[in-house]
């Protein structure tokens, strides 16, 4: 087990061209377990080949802790790789497949059938041990490559790349309680591809959003949400994601058409910004919710445990968030306020500070 470290990692597919990961610099954590998210072909699969070895990234040191890994291959890295589909001997019992990894490792006897067990037994294996694998139908198939991945003790990182693909929905949630399960057992470092917020924030303690070939923000399921660093981070992930109305900072004010919505962070020069605020924390009324801006509703959506009530202001859309029963109607005229401590400022998609509120500043 160690800390993987990525020196200025890169990689391009087309001789430098283009790069599928942009030279980066991070550290997964020993013992964490990692969610890595972002949508189809940002590059995560990419990442998770550099860390395994089945690539060698164009520029860059990989480091398990102190050892310089980058020209080692997968065999010599001590890693556990779950794909999307399974990998399996179909003709060898569910038993031997579970404890090949074991026995190629030369691991006693009896510590074989204690993992095996062990492993069998957390993801419900028991009543199929003996049977051989290619009867197993496909989402059961991938449970005992799960089960591959998780059968050793002594490995660098367990690496998952979307491993419930096949598996069936209802069937998902009991498997990634139970990798949390394992996780919390063996204390193996666990990085996990995804594209579904739902599974990343369910699964794990760090998040890490990769959008276009580069890390944009990491951290706590809660952090992620209540603090995006970065514009993608703020649409990826929530339901929906976060709104973003272009405004304008004059003289410390920040502007949504024409209208003050508060102040700018200290430091901040005059000029076009981006407001970034999630639908549950756009607070929506009449005239006196002020600082406002004018909207007018154009649709609310009847979610059942809460609406979704549409708005234009100017011509920016803005959804807010509210309980179920929200007395609005398309066409009523309203006022939305910017909460200061859940509104975020934006420029070339980064946040750049923070919405402050008026009075504070004497602006009022
Ligand atoms: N073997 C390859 N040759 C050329 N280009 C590739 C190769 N593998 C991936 N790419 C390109 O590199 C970029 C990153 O791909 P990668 O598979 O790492 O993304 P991903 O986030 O894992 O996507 P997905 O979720 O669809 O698997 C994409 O533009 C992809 O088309």
């Amino acid at each position: 087990m160690a800390d993987i470290r990525l020196d200025g990692v890169g990689h391009s597919y087309d001789g430098g061209k283009t790069w599928a990961l942009k030279p980066m610099t991070w550290t997964w954590r020993d013992a964490r377990a990692y969610a890595l998210l972002g949508p189809s072909g940002c590059g995560k699969t990419t990442l998770l080949n550099i860390i395994s070895g089945l690539i060698t990234p164009t520029v860059g040191r990989v480091y398990f802790d102190e050892r310089d890994v980058t020209g080692v291959p997968t065999a010599g890295r001590d890693i556990a790789q779950v794909f999307q589909f399974p990998v399996l001997y179909e003709e060898m019992s569910v038993y031997d497949n579970l404890a090949f990894p074991l026995r190629n490792r030369k691991v006693p006897k009896q510590e074989v059938d204690r993992r095996v067990r062990q492993v069998s037994q957390l993801l419900g294996l028991d009543q199929v041990l003996g049977r051989r694998s290619r009867r197993l139908d496909p989402g059961r198939q991938q449970i005992v490559s799960l089960g591959r991945g998780l059968v050793r003790a002594q490995v660098a990182a367990v690496l998952l790349d979307e491993p419930l693909t096949v598996v069936d929905p209802a069937l998902k949630w009991t498997l990634r309680s139970k990798l949390k399960e394992i996780h919390r057992d063996t204390g193996h470092t666990l990085i996990y591809v995804t594209h579904d917020q739902t599974e990343a924030l369910t699964f794990a303690d760090e998040v890490v959003v990769v959008n276009d070939g580069e890390i944009v923000q990491a951290g706590e399921p809660a952090e992620l949400f209540l603090s995006p660093a970065h514009e993608f981070v703020g649409h990826f992930i929530g339901s929906p994601g976060m709104n973003v109305v272009p405004a304008e900072i004059a003289g410390g004010v920040v502007r949504v058409n024409g209208g003050d919505v508060g102040a700018a962070d200290d430091g901040l020069p005059p000029g076009p910004v981006r407001i970034g605020v999630r639908p549950e924390f756009v607070e929506i009324g009449g005239p006196e919710t002020s600082p406002g801006v004018p909207a007018r509703v154009t649709e609310v959506d009847r979610m059942g445990a809460y609406d979704l009530v549409h708005t234009v202001a100017g011509e920016h859309r803005v959804i807010v968030k509210t309980e179920a029963g929200a007395p609005y109607r398309p066409d009523d005229g309203v006022h939305l306020h910017f909460p200061a401590e859940r509104t975020f400022l934006f420029r070339d998609q980064v946040r750049c500070g923070s919405l402050a509120p008026l009075h504070e500043r004497g602006l009022a």
